[in-house]
């Protein structure tokens, strides 16, 4: 158990009646970079916001180091699929990453250490130059560092990404794996993604989420084992920031604002 970050046991939800997620058995463990991957509408994530106690199971239990997530809320960095303000909105980058310490000030002003350890978790995503540059005029890549460095403010021991790498260029993709690959040496990291072969090239394991779920090792993943959970060709969607789509597979025939993938 020592080694188990993140631990389902049997979960099952429905969203009303509906069921997204059955029989799920999962267990994370310490210091692992997992790709959760699998087609829309799979539950990745469902299965991301009942790691971080956002939902409760309709059956089974979620443990995030050996208790309930949201008891361990402070030791998780959550880095979303989209960004809950408009990117216009006139905020720096330093106010970004501080707003990840918002939660400790409530009743007051940022006190010195916060702008302290805000400053230290631009460093550690290679973003300090930037810290007084409005988001709005921030690269995509800079942007999806800033969200990085936000989650890291915390000093989180598990850090989830949801599509980190949606809206940014293959050269960047690559350069926020890297950072990823950099930060893993401290903290379990999970990040959803639509680019399996992408995900497969840097994660340790790879988590399948279609309803139900598994947990492969990379080094010992077969190409059975990959067809066999896509059952051969699949497309996926990327959701775009503006993305107004809640089930995705209703979109296959509709106008969508999102790039296709054919795995
Ligand atoms: N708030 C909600 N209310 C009702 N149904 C929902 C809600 N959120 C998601 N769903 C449904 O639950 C299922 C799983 O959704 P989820 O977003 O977890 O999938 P996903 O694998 O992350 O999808 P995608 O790859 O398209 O982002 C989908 O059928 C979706 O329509």
């Amino acid at each position: 158990m020592d080694n188990v970050v993140i631990q389902f046991r049997d979960v099952c939800f429905a969203y009303d009646q509906q069921e997204v997620l059955h029989n799920i058995d999962l267990s994370i463990p310490n210091k692992s970079l997992v790709g959760v991957v699998g087609p829309n509408g799979g539950g990745k994530t469902t299965l991301v916001k009942l790691t971080l106690g956002l939902l409760k199971p309709s059956r089974g239990t979620v443990k995030v180091f050996d208790e309930a997530p949201e008891r361990r809320r402070h030791s998780i960095g959550y880095v979303p699929q989209h960004l809950s303000f408009d990117p216009e909105f006139p905020v720096s980058a330093l106010d970004v990453v501080l707003m990840g310490r918002a939660d400790r000030h409530w009743f007051g002003p940022y006190r010195r250490r916060d702008r302290i350890k805000a400053v230290e978790a631009l460093e550690r995503v290679n973003l300090a130059h930037l810290s007084h540059r409005s988001l709005a005029h921030l690269s995509g890549g800079e942007r999806q560092r800033a969200l990085i460095a936000q989650a890291l403010v915390s000093d989180p021991e598990l850090l989830i990404l949801d599509e980190p790498t949606a809206n940014v260029d293959t050269n960047v993709e690559h350069q926020i794996y890297e950072l990823l690959h950099e930060l893993n040496k401290q903290m379990t990291i999970v990040v959803v993604s639509h680019n399996l072969n992408v995900v497969t090239r840097h994660a340790s394991h790879l988590a399948c989420v279609n309803r139900s779920a598994s947990l492969v090792r990379v080094d010992e993943i077969t190409e059975g084992q990959l067809s066999a959970f896509h059952r051969g060709d699949m497309t996926v969607i990327q959701h775009a920031q503006d993305c107004h789509v809640h089930d995705a597979s209703s979109v296959m025939c509709e106008p969508h604002h999102g790039k296709e993938t054919r795995l």
